[in-house]
């Protein structure tokens, strides 16, 4: 019979720990690098001869310097996936989750569970071109800075040999459609098969992008997780990675990432934050667009009317739950384009269309429910790997936020191996960051143009963020300037999303704090240029807050799919409908302008709304201390004139 074990070995795969073995005893010399036969007899999987020739200087000159024993070019295809999981399931990477349709969990090294922003690197010549300058004898905030020359000795002590005993998967991807104008290829070579098959649903994979690439050039990613054989500890949960050394780096300059160490999604799948972010960023404002950490939904009104919404909130903030909500208003339909990233470019009749880069979601498990969101529910039922979440005895997934949809009966093992774990022990289920990885194109409302080249014309952007306190539930900027100014004061609770303190209030200026490619005063020079140019339809822009909470420190306001009412409210503003009154921060909603039909709970409206004087005065002190320290001569001079007017304005309230 042919197995898909038979197929696995007949090809070649070994265990990565008796890899090296093997050749060491086919060898017979001690287990050094094995002679160096042709390239081309190290590929296990897929044709060298397939790959264009720039393509094969890469991988040729990594195999040189990372040493994997084998190699496997991917090609998208479904038998590979199979292949993958298998290699994963054997290794113990991954296990079957039996009660739903090929559905994988995978439980890492408890050290490598979120992305770790004091190791992600921007390396350019000149330091100014990455950060700001920073006032005097202060540490800077917006993004760490490496010299070329000091970065190239950091790569130099970790990545010789660090794939020794492993495979090397070549894996070639599109960020957006393949062949779109707005599309960019990558090609990522990485020792991880959960890499390889995560990249699969995040990004297109295969054969079809090495044909568009043809001989041109592509964004070089290299990831190893830094765990060569002999491993020198013990692996925890059959996680390789290597915490102590991880980094994740960037050299514009040269087109190319490098990240080693960690195995997690945000610092190892580089075609998302470090590709279509960072790099996507500096791109953008080299030839006049954006890359931003911005969901896409589509939202139609009952008489057809459709516009298109995108929003900037932090990590674990509320992106995917909002591109993809249940509509409360009954009038109302959402569809969803991209619940992370956005790539806008204003096309030639002036109006911004947007791509969602991505083809799946790496979302956040914790706090998704039926309740909460029924879409990515019915999304991750089926070819879905969850990773760092519970799991229960039928075979099925549990994180906080689903304990009234398991029965009592089963019992739950916790993401670090707790069997029969419970609340009363204190400790999450989940890890607060696992994640689920499933393909977009499986979500019951994606938006039927989520993959036009055109991309979708964007008629409002909204920021927001978690402020438990004084900000309400949405206000309106006066202007595009006002709305830059908005974004750049973007402030929020630290989340599990990265190795930060949760609930301390940070700036995240644009929820691109940890993503920012380059300086984050040119960033905002190049927000502020397109008021400049003729003829652009510039969307409205708003400031959402699902998050107050009252003194009790319960949330305000029900949020999830009632955050469908602010919508409709941003709806009819963008078709110019009277319904606002000015305040010192904005516009808000007229009294009684929200639709308020059907909701269940009580709001104290008021309350929700209100905009304390003596909270708004330390913010704008706050605010102006952060600009002044941290973007210092940096900030454009229109950011300051907005935060005078504000402070103004606060004043005479
Ligand atoms: N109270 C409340 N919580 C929400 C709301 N929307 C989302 N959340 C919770 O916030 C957490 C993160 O939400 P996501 O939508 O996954 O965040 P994201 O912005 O997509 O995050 P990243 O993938 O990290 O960029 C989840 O636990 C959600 O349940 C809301 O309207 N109200
Ligand atoms: O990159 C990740 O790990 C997930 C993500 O979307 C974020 O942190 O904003
Ligand atoms: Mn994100």
């Amino acid at each position: 019979m042919y197995t898909l074990a038979k197929f696995v070995r007949q090809c070649g795969y070994i265990k990565p720990n008796f890899a090296s073995r093997i050749v060491e005893e086919s060898l017979g010399n001690g287990g050094f690098t094995r002679p160096y036969q042709s390239i081309a007899s190290q590929v296990l999987y897929g044709k060298w001869n397939d790959l264009p020739k720039k393509v094969q200087h890469y991988v040729q000159d990594n195999v040189k310097l990372c040493k994997p024993d084998t190699i496997h070019i991917c090609d998208g295809s479904d038998r590979e996936n199979e292949m993958l999981l298998y290699i994963l399931q054997r290794d113990g990477m991954i296990k079957p989750l039996p009660k739903m349709d090929n559905c994988w969990l995978a439980r890492t090294d408890p050290k490598d569970v979120a992305r770790v922003e004091s190791r992600t690197f921007i390396s350019t010549e000149n330091m100014r071109d990455t950060i700001p300058v920073v006032k005097n004898g202060i540490t800077g905030t917006l993004g760490n800075w490496m010299s070329p020359d000091d970065l190239d000795t950091e790569l130099n002590m970790r990545f010789p040999g660090c794939m020794k005993g492993r495979t090397m998967f070549v894996i070639p991807f599109s960020m957006g459609p393949v062949g779109s104008a707005l599309s960019k290829i990558g090609i990522e070579l990485t020792d991880s098969a959960y890499v390889a098959a995560s990249m699969r649903i995040m990004t297109r994979v295969g054969k079809k992008v090495l044909k568009t690439l043809g001989n041109g050039d592509f964004v070089k990613c290299l990831h190893s997780v830094g765990a060569p054989y002999p491993l020198k500890e013990p692996m925890v949960s059959n996680w390789p990675c290597n915490p102590k050394e991880t980094i994740i780096a960037h050299l514009p300059e040269r087109n190319e990432i490098c990240s080693y160490g960690s195995g997690y999604g945000g610092n190892s799948l580089l075609g998302k934050k470090c590709f279509a972010l960072r790099l996507g960023s500096i791109l953008g404002r080299r030839e006049g667009w954006l890359a931003e950490h911005m969901l896409i939904l589509g939202i139609e009104n009952s008489k057809g009317e459709k516009k298109y919404f995108a929003a900037a909130f932090p990590s674990a903030c509320g992106k995917t739950n909002l591109a993809m909500m249940k509509s409360a208003l009954p009038d109302y339909k959402i569809t969803c384009v991209g619940d992370d990233i956005a790539w806008m470019r204003f096309d030639k009749d002036g109006k911004l269309r947007a791509i969602n880069p991505e083809a799946g979601f790496f979302g956040v498990a914790p706090g998704t429910s039926m309740k909460t969101n029924p879409m990515a529910m019915e999304t991750i039922s089926r070819n879905t790997i969850f990773t760092n979440v519970a799991e229960t005895s039928d075979g099925g997934v549990f994180w906080e936020g689903l304990e009234g949809e398991v029965s009592r009966t089963t019992k739950i093992k916790s993401w670090l191996g707790v069997e029969d774990w419970h609340a009363e022990q204190g400790k999450p289920a989940a890890h607060p960051n696992s994640r689920f990885c499933t393909p977009a194109a499986q979500c019951p409302i994606m938006d039927e143009r989520w993959q036009d080249p055109e991309g979708v014309p964007i008629e409002a952007i909204i920021f927001g963020g978690r402020r438990p306190e004084g900000v309400p539930l949405v206000y309106e900027a006066f202007n595009w300037q006002h709305g830059v100014y908005i974004g750049a004061s973007m402030r929020s609770e630290a989340t599990a999303a990265a190795e930060h303190k949760s609930k301390v209030i940070m700036h995240d200026p644009f929820a691109m704090r940890p993503f920012f490619g380059y300086n984050f005063g040119h960033y905002l020079e190049h927000w502020l240029s397109f008021q400049q140019k003729q003829d652009l339809d510039l969307p409205k822009i708003y400031h959402v807050n699902w998050f107050r909470k009252d003194k009790n420190g319960r949330f305000m306001w029900p949020g999830f799919g009632e955050n469908s009412r602010v919508l409709d409210w941003i709806f009819r503003r963008v078709n110019g409908e009277d319904c606002a009154v000015q305040s010192a921060i904005g516009n808000l909603p007229r009294k009684g302008s929200l639709n308020l039909e059907g909701l269940q709970e009580d709001v104290d409206m008021d309350a929700l709304f209100s905009i304390p004087k003596e909270y708004w005065q330390k913010e704008v002190k706050d605010i102006g201390k952060y600009f002044d320290e941290q973007v210092h001569e940096d900030l454009p001079p229109e950011i300051m004139k907005e935060l005078r007017s504000l402070e103004a304005r606060v004043n005479s309230m």
